[in-house]
């Protein structure tokens, strides 16, 4: 036998396997890295988060991705260029980590790299009769585990598409895993660049667990502050939103677009959520003149409503805990905004389930590893929710 087949073979026979979950989301802020143990599989799956960093990006890689990112029309040879330097520029920053933890990479049985998102395309959004939803994850898994000598997971929206998923959301998988309550009906609620949510019933019925898209989390917010203000990378503490009044009419030329009456489950990303979206519904709305303290604060207003619209659809009268994890719960208007909105609804955060919120989506990428490495198949049922019960992953071997 290949001795990498025996490799895999030990791994998965291991009573406790060390796997590095890699994150890096449409905010491009730097690429988060969680150290993770994993016990068992399945729902008798126990993760223990040894230890997290957000590593930033340097605002040269910043700027190299953003010249492909979500971009309809962009320079193929950069495209090819950057699939092979996001995977080294990512082997370097956990190789480093590791150095910083003291962790030599040969304790470390897998990586699970999410990769960088470059372009996601439902059909839903591209609308062209005949092609597939359609997603792109640029940093090639084999380069990863050449420099860092570890086996590599990566490229798992695929295969999420290939069995009849629109390519994310993913977070249901290890939400189910992981944070399911017998008796409690939870939504894992992430408000990232995109925000989307889990809903986990408390009768554990997999049939009806879902996980969507519900739009913009902070990727207006960011986009529009890096457009007005260049040294600034988002509205830290809400400071510009705070000192401005949301505006009603552009939140209501804002919320008018068709995906909001979308049912669920469904996905997108700043290739409708962008700059040229708010100018749009500015121009119709006619708040073209408006402070950028009133665009932003209009901005967070809708960013809570849509957010909230989407969670009172799902659950009408029955009770449930909202679970927060991801950059905008950082943002303490937006969370005003989605509490005043959310009257008697008890919100928390994964930090309450043992699981950081910053770390949360690096450590669900984790989970998917240590399913497609040892798991069983997981049953989601006939397929109306989009949750095809697959393994997902492609393996890369050092050697
Ligand atoms: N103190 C803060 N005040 C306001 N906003 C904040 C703060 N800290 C973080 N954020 C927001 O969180 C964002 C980063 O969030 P996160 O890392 O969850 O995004 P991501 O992983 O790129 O997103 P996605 O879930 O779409 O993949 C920042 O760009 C910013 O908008
Ligand atoms: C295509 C893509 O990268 N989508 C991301 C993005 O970031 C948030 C939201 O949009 C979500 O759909 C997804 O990531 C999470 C981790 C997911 O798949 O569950």
């Amino acid at each position: 036998m290949n001795k990498n087949m025996q490799r895999l073979v030990n791994i998965a026979g291991k009573e406790r396997r060390t796997i590095i979950g890699l994150m890096s989301g449409t905010s491009l802020d730097g690429l988060d890295i969680a150290l993770c143990d994993f016990v068992g599989h399945g729902t008798h799956t126990s993760v223990f988060l040894r230890a997290f960093t957000t590593t930033p990006y340097s605002s040269e890689f910043k700027k190299q991705v953003k010249s492909i990112f979500s971009k309809r029309q962009v320079d193929l040879e950069s495209v090819c260029l950057m699939n092979a330097y996001v995977g080294r520029y990512h082997a370097d920053l956990i190789n480093a980590s590791l150095k910083q933890w003291q962790v030599e990479p040969s304790e470390v049985d897998a990586i699970a790299s999410h990769g960088q998102t470059i372009y996601h395309a439902p059909a839903s959004l591209h609308k062209i009769d005949g092609m597939p939803d359609a997603t792109l994850q640029i940093g090639d898994g084999d380069h990863i585990a050449v420099k860092t000598g570890i086996v590599t997971l990566s490229d798992f929206r695929q295969k999420h598409i290939a069995a009849g998923g629109e390519g994310a959301p993913l977070a249901v998988y290890g939400d189910y895993l992981l944070f399911s309550e017998e008796g409690q009906n939870r939504i894992m609620l992430n408000i990232g660049g995109i925000a989307n949510f889990t809903f986990l019933p408390g009768d554990l019925d997999t049939t009806r667990i879902f996980s969507t898209d519900v739009g913009p989390g902070n990727t207006l917010m960011d986009a529009y502050i890096q457009s007005r203000f260049p040294d600034r990378f988002f509205d830290a503490d809400s400071e510009l939103a705070l000192s401005g009044t949301a505006n009603d009419g552009l939140v209501a030329a804002l919320l008018d677009h068709p995906f909001f009456e979308q049912g669920f489950p469904k996905t997108t990303g700043p290739e409708l959520f962008n700059l040229a979206y708010l100018e749009q519904a500015q121009q119709r709305s006619g708040t073209a003149q408006l402070s950028p303290a009133d665009v932003m604060a209009s901005l967070n207003q809708f960013s809570a409503i849509s957010i909230c619209n989407a969670l009172k659809r799902t659950l009408g009268a029955e009770r449930f805990e909202v679970f927060l994890s991801g950059g905008g719960m950082h943002n303490p208007l937006l969370i005003r905004n989605i509490e005043q909105r959310l009257t008697g609804v008890v919100i928390r955060d994964t930090a309450e389930l043992g699981v950081s919120p910053d770390a949360k989506e690096a450590v669900l990428f984790a989970t998917l590893a240590n399913e497609c490495l040892v798991g069983d198949k997981l049953d989601f049922g006939p397929g109306k929710m989009r949750i095809p019960s697959v393994h997902m992953g492609k393996i890369s071997l050092p050697e």
